[in-house]
């Protein structure tokens, strides 16, 4: 669906930002993608959404070049982008009006866009918020809105550039809901997250380290085989437990010694 190949690109001559990032994005898969600070993943996105495009390489979506003009108008529908700051990607002053602006762009018809609409508030619960301007929202609603915006489009694929990262526990457990519902009904998932948690979700996760691809696999391996820590990581609270218990033994005490393993979690990061 989504092809990299040697992919390399910078901001600024000499300074590479990725490079040599080859991978590909299968239909209705459900991918993470994980890095520390400045390890590329938001250049990655955009990459990928054609909003930037590759100094060296190609990126191509239903193999073809996202360089072509052409290519362009149709990605624009078939690959929604969610970013991590909610009041960043509101142009419109109601929650309807930015649902309906991007299908007017793609003059669908009166009744086929009443009908989305109606469908996308629903799939992402703000059925009651239809009418209320986007500042009035809780961030967890103002990312369910944008991903509204994005649905209402029906695309094959949505990118969710750490669209969590500013949500409070319930805000990304509903998120999490929904992302997991779209991949179900069928639509290709790109999760960037710091969230270590959230990529348990995923059925496959990409590691950036430094602008390469350090790992390219399933996410039990990678917290299984991985010094994470090394890549200013660390493994979900869960995992992290399980290794410790496993690590003490059967014969370690039911009631871990809270203190000890508190200490040895903070000493990884
Ligand atoms: N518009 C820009 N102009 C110049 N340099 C940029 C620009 N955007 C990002 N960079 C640089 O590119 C590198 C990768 O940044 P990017 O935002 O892709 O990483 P990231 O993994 O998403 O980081 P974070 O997790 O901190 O959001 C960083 O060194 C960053 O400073």
């Amino acid at each position: 669906m989504l092809t990299l190949n040697q992919v390399q690109f910078y901001y600024r001559k000499g300074q590479s930002v990725l490079d040599e990032i080859s991978f590909a994005v299968k239909k209705r898969e459900f991918l993470a993608i994980v890095g520390g600070n400045g390890s590329g993943k938001s250049t990655l996105a955009k990459l990928m959404k054609g909003l930037l495009l590759p100094k060296k390489g190609s990126v191509q979506f239903n193999k073809l070049d996202t360089t072509e003009p052409e290519v362009a108008a149709d990605i624009h529908r078939r690959i929604g982008i969610v970013f991590q700051n909610p009041d960043d990607q509101f142009i419109t002053t109601t929650v309807t009006d930015e649902i309906v602006f991007g299908m007017e762009n793609l003059r669908i018809p009166r009744d086929e866009m009443h009908a989305r609409l109606n469908l996308v508030l629903k799939a992402v619960g703000l059925e009651n918020e239809a009418e209320a301007m986007p500042h009035q929202l809780s961030g967890g609603q103002k990312q369910r809105a944008a991903i509204a915006a994005v649905l209402a489009m029906q695309p094959d694929m949505i990118i969710l550039d750490e669209a969590t990262s500013m949500l409070d526990p319930e805000g990304r457990q509903q998120m999490l809901l929904i992302m997991q519902e779209l991949h179900r009904q069928g639509v290709t998932i790109v999760h960037i997250t710091h969230h270590m948690d959230e990529v348990l979700h995923a059925e496959r996760v990409l590691l950036l380290h430094e602008g390469h691809i350090a790992y390219d696999g399933t996410p039990a391996v990678l917290f299984e085989l991985v010094a994470l820590a090394d890549y200013g990581l660390h493994a979900p609270f869960a995992v992290r437990l399980r290794q410790s218990l496993s690590k003490a033994g059967p014969t370690a005490p039911l009631i871990p010694d809270w203190k000890e393993w508190t200490r040895s979690q903070w000493s990884m990061r």
